[in-house]
């Protein structure tokens, strides 16, 4: 469904110049420095999948997105979506793809929600029945009736973003690309959301490549995640795979009585003590549980004991 192959995009960054004819002579003059945004990038994703494409800032996620889609040229690779070059067949390949960037709105900024759906079904030559089972669909899943006739920027975050996300979908793409689709919602938004894609990616069998900063998005979301930092693919695979692979730390959590006589334990990552809490970080491959709790009770008498596997927020720190 959405091939990379060895994709690349260098920016050319030129020193600042004052004036008109500053900037024309930077132009001409060659000086400057290139900057690899995206080094070597490949990957295949198929058909229903929904993968989280993910990294630090200034990784490279939206530059990679905006190849897929076809809004930048890659300066090395190649790029496949639904069996066409984004870059080459833009109109074939717009019919088959929705796009969502949460920081942006695809939307009429003026015009109430009804109108900018009708424009993008004139301009999508979506058919009165496809559009009205969409709109029926969508209106059910995104709750949009009771902002339909409300004009764009009059509308809170969360409603724009339903409302991006139901444009994105009117022409029934097979792909969806989404950048951040919960970017500055609250947690109840960010629920809203997350279910509607759920629904589309099960039902719908869509396929979903999003972007996010947010673990929770990561956590409930996504089967797969791709991860790359300065520009170079760093990890593919399932959420699982990459515990495994980075073999983080479990955490045993216990609140002592009174302040506990805190041996070392060989083996662990470290301990941490705050009062007569006390957290132990250990890898489970190295050391198990039961001997961990032994020696635990050893140093006094414990009130509560918690076992918690690795967060996924530092497992992305590790790798980041
Ligand atoms: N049009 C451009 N011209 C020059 N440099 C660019 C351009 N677009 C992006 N870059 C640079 O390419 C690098 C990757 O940027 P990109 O926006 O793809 O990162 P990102 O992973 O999406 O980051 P974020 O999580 O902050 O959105 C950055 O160093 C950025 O400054």
């Amino acid at each position: 469904m959405i091939v990379a192959d060895g994709l690349e995009k260098t920016f050319w960054h030129r020193p600042n110049a004052k004036g008109v004819l500053g900037s024309f002579r930077a132009l001409f003059s060659g000086v400057g420095s290139a900057k690899k945004a995206v080094e070597s990038v490949s990957f295949a994703i198929e058909e229903g999948e929904f993968v989280g494409y993910l990294g630090p800032n200034g990784a490279g996620k939206s530059t990679t997105i905006k190849m897929l889609v076809g809004i930048l040229h890659p300066s090395a690779g190649s790029v496949e979506v639904a069996g066409m070059s984004p870059q080459l067949q833009r109109r074939e390949v717009a019919k088959k793809i929705g796009v969502v960037f949460g920081q942006r709105t695809q939307l009429w900024w003026d015009l109430p929600v009804r109108d900018s759906f009708e424009i993008l079904q004139a301009m999508y030559q979506v058919d009165e029945k496809q559009y009205a089972l969409a709109m029926e669909r969508y209106d059910d899943l995104l709750e949009l009736g009771s902002f339909i006739n409300t004009p764009v920027r009059k509308l809170s975050l969360g409603q724009r973003m339903r409302a991006d996300l139901a444009a994105a979908l009117l022409h029934d793409p097979a792909i969806l690309f989404l950048d951040e689709p919960t970017i500055g919602l609250d947690v109840v938004a960010k629920e809203r959301i997350r279910g509607f894609l759920k629904e589309i990616n099960r039902v719908e069998r869509k396929t979903i490549l999003l972007t996010t900063h947010d673990m929770d998005d990561i956590a409930e979301l996504c089967q797969r995640i791709i991860v790359i930092n300065h520009g170079k693919l760093v990890m593919d695979g399932s959420l699982s795979a990459l515990r495994e692979q980075i073999g983080l730390p479990t955490t045993c959590t216990v609140q002592f009585a009174s302040t506990p006589q805190i041996q070392q334990i060989r083996g662990i990552e470290r301990i941490e003590t705050n009062g007569m809490q006390v957290q132990v970080f250990y890898d489970k491959r190295t050391i198990s549980t039961p001997v961990i709790l032994d020696e635990i009770s050893k140093w006094g008498d414990p009130l509560d004991i918690t076992l918690a596997e690795p967060e996924i927020e530092e497992l992305i720190r590790r790798i980041y």
